[in-house]
């Protein structure tokens, strides 16, 4: 439980709980409305007895029955039992779904996804409210993804997301989603929505604390204003309007004070920029392709095997050395290998000194096949010995790491390499991550590309595709310039594998140099 947003698998298993849900609501609805048919009939009868002669006691028989109903009958009806128990059976069958059903780090995690797709896209909130993916820049607008069927958002949901904000303390992210809420509920004030949390009170409520909090007086102020016209009675809300006019009073010019408020902070607050401009352009390159000493070719060189398949190898970048493996697994091969990963996927963590933690900026799950597992993973082992020339048995290479990107899924500029003696990648003693070789398992509908910060370049989620670089410097030294990320999942299910190639082992396939350049 509570970890249902960090992989997209697991967001697909929630649907069957919600269809049992949709089952026992089904059934509840069948028996009310029977019950309530069945109160109509009597309803009716009763009623055309009263209409329909002029002197209804007059027939004995009628006589009788109107004193056994008052007697009888109306009791009966009005003590029935159907409708509690009705009620009981729909809230026994949620019991036993509830243990099933994503926890509140959940929804605080889905929430924060939408908020990063937010910033790292420059989405407009109010395009995501309204089911559009729109790049909002200046004046111009761009649609990063056209969804097939427009989805909007309540009031209730946009509350939600700005609500996991603000406690928080993240008003930053807080206003657009409750300013969303509050004019949505505005739109339909009066239609009561049983499955709601808030009201556009609670709304009003927290929005005017937000701006509040970030100074801006004159906002809090008028939106505690309307909060009254709806609770005039709420002591508290009549306490802040006081409060508010009294600070305009003293310093007018608040009302016109439109505070700049800046982004939370955030890891890699000085290649963020770069990062997020190259998860934007989606992985397309304008300029890139003109560079002649990059190239396309077939691969056929070190291995027979290579000369009966040859491999399309795209080289993207020179320093640091990244090249693109076309078509490296089949379709077949790549739902393999997702299949086998399926049930280990663990929520992914991240070295943190010695211990291994899962963080904010790896949002993913990930699993560890050994070749035991299937014989498509030594296949898959020899393929990649044979493009790289490098020696991947265990302990030169990891076991294959297979990871399922979740809501708004990403992995914030990192190292794959070891940049600390106490890391625990050394435990394997075949020293450090000298080689990355990642297999692109699916496609995205949009975003997740793969993005090079210092090189300056991103490569789209290619499916089938796999890339490679060298991590360290032939003297062993880590390669700075391969500072790298996994772009936040704008829509899609975005799976890779990861095989990282140790240095021990390499020694012949990749000579060392003491030339930190090489
Ligand atoms: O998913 C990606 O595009 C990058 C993943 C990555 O860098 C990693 O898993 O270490
Ligand atoms: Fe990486």
């Amino acid at each position: 439980r509570g970890d249902t947003f960090s992989a997209l698998t697991s967001v697909a298993r929630a649907l069957a709980p919600e269809r049992r849900l949709l089952g026992l609501l089904r059934r509840y609805l069948r028996g009310e409305e029977a019950r309530l048919r069945d109160l109509t009939r009597f309803y009716d009868k009763v009623l055309s007895l009263h209409e329909d002669s002029a002197t209804p006691v007059s027939n004995p028989l009628l006589a009788f029955t109107l004193i056994k109903r008052l007697q009888s009958d109306w009791k009966n009806v009005v003590h029935s039992l159907e409708a509690s128990e009705n009620i009981r059976a729909l809230k026994d069958g949620y019991e036993k779904v509830e243990q099933d059903l994503p926890a509140f780090e959940d929804l605080e995690g889905a929430a924060r996804a939408l908020m990063r797709l937010q910033d790292v896209y420059m989405l407009s909130v109010k395009g995501l409210a309204r089911g559009v993916f729109q790049r909002v820049t200046g004046c111009a607008v761009t649609d990063l993804y056209s969804p097939r069927r427009l989805f909007s958002l309540t009031g209730d949901d946009c509350f939600q997301v700005g609500k996991v904000a603000y406690d928080m303390g993240d008003y930053y992210h807080a206003i657009p989603w409750l300013e969303e809420a509050v004019s949505l509920f505005r739109g339909s004030y009066g239609e009561w929505k049983t499955e709601d949390e808030a009201s556009l009170e609670d709304a009003l409520d927290h929005l005017a604390f937000a701006y509040f909090q970030v100074g801006n007086i004159s906002c809090a102020l008028s939106l505690s204003r309307e909060f009254l016209l709806y609770s005039p009675d709420n002591k508290r809300m009549a306490r802040n309007v006081l409060k508010y006019e009294k600070l305009l009073a003293e310093s007018p010019n608040q009302a016109a004070a439109e505070a700049v408020i800046q982004r939370p902070n955030v890891p890699h607050l000085q290649t963020r920029d770069t990062y997020e401009e190259l998860c934007q352009t989606l992985g397309s390159q304008p300029t890139h392709y003109q560079i002649p000493s990059l190239y396309c070719s077939y691969e056929t060189s070190s291995s027979p095997y290579l000369l009966l398949q040859p491999v399309r190898k795209e080289v993207i970048h020179l320093e640091p050395y990244v090249v693109l493996y076309h078509d490296f697994v089949s379709d077949t091969e790549a739902q393999k290998i997702r299949g086998l990963a399926e049930p280990w996927l663990q929520r992914s963590v991240v070295a943190s000194g010695e211990k291994q933690l899962p963080v904010e900026y790896r949002i993913s799950k990930s699993a560890w096949l050994k070749d035991t597992v299937d014989p498509v993973l030594v296949t898959l082992d020899h393929r990649i010995a044979s493009l790289t020339g490098l020696d991947v048995q265990p302990p030169y290479a990891e076991y294959l790491q297979v990871v399922n990107y979740g809501i708004g899924g990403h992995y914030e500029p990192h190292f794959d390499h070891a940049t600390s003696p106490t890391s625990p990648l050394y435990r394997m003693n075949s020293g450090n991550r000298v080689a990355t070789f990642m297999i692109y398992l699916s496609s995205v509908e949009a975003g997740g590309a793969t993005a090079f910060i210092y090189g300056n370049f991103s490569v789209p989620v290619v499916k089938n595709a796999a890339l490679f670089w060298w991590n360290l410097h032939r003297s062993g030294e880590g390669d700075g310039d391969t500072l790298h990320a996994g772009c936040p999942v704008l829509v899609g299910d975005k799976w890779v594998a990861n095989k990282w190639i140790h240095e021990y082992g390499q020694e012949f396939r990749r000579p060392c140099s003491s030339s930190p350049e090489d």
